[in-house]
């Protein structure tokens, strides 16, 4: 299996509190992650030290075999990682059409002079209205992005983390706050867009883990616990009992 990311020996600490206490993991190209776990388990942290956000406190996390630990964001982001956040980050003022093309324009290895984005404004306009269409926002693409219900925001936001040409698409949970519809639209979205592409995804929603996760990892107070197929975890022991049970039980 050839590694998108690989995490050895991870490790992160706040003050003299370890959050993160050695986590070892190898996503491969192309397959769909999901990280699961309890409330504080520090999944978010984790996530952020993958996506450069942290530095890291020891070990190393890399992106296609390359070493990113304590890389900044955009580096790492033009080496093609891209990442969503849990809160949305879209310019509400600019229009559906403008916040694609401004995600577009950070595609790695795009020169930024500008008579290079004149030459390419054809180009970008036409990639814009594609990533739009795949997100079905197409007859909402002039409104300013403000005025889009949350589910749309967060579609938009999911259709800009995969507009710039990024293979590896994270999510921090993609359908926190949507109500079972809008979750089953995202599913189908996040499943189109990432096609061809690795996801990682961090998510509380064990409907959506399940449906699209290839391989889920369960994060228990800052260590990775088991790494698995959704079926094999569903089926583990040491889950049930770490996790999934306790929140049977609630
Ligand atoms: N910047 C920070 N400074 C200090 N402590 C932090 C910081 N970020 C997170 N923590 C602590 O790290 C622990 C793990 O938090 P984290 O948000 O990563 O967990 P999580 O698994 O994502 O939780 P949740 O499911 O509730 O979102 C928590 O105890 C939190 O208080």
């Amino acid at each position: 299996m050839t590694a998108a990311i690989e995490l050895k020996g991870l490790r992160k600490s706040f003050g003299p509190t370890e959050i993160i206490r050695g986590v070892d993991l190898t996503i491969g190209e192309g397959e769909r992650h999901a990280i699961i776990g309890p409330n504080g388990a520090g999944k978010s942290t984790l996530f952020h030290l993958i996506s450069g956000r942290y530095s890291v406190s020891g070990g190393t996390v890399s992106l296609h075999g390359e070493n990113i630990s304590n890389l900044p964001p955009y580096e790492i982001y033009r080496k093609g990682l891209s990442r969503s956040f849990q809160v949305t980050n879209i310019f509400p003022n600019m229009s559906v059409f403008e916040n694609v093309r401004c995600g577009l324009m950070w595609v790695r290895d795009y020169k930024y002079s500008f008579w290079h984005l004149v030459d390419r404004q054809k180009e970008l306009n036409a990639r814009a209205m594609e990533v739009i269409e795949e997100i079905g926002l197409t007859s909402r693409r002039n409104i300013p992005a403000g005025v889009l219900t949350y589910a749309e925001q967060r579609a938009l936001e999911i259709g800009i983390a995969a507009a710039g040409g990024a293979d590896v698409i994270m999510l921090d949970e993609p359908t926190a706050g949507m109500s079972h519809s809008e979750t089953d639209q995202a599913i189908e979205l996040i499943r189109k867009i990432t096609v061809g592409k690795t996801l990682v995804m961090v998510e509380h929603d064990m409907g959506v883990v399940f449906d699209l996760a290839d391989r889920i990892s369960v994060l228990v107070y800052g260590e990775i616990i088991a790494s698995d197929t959704p079926e094999n975890i569903r089926n583990s022991k040491a889950v049930q009992e770490a996790y999934l049970g306790a929140e049977a039980e609630e």
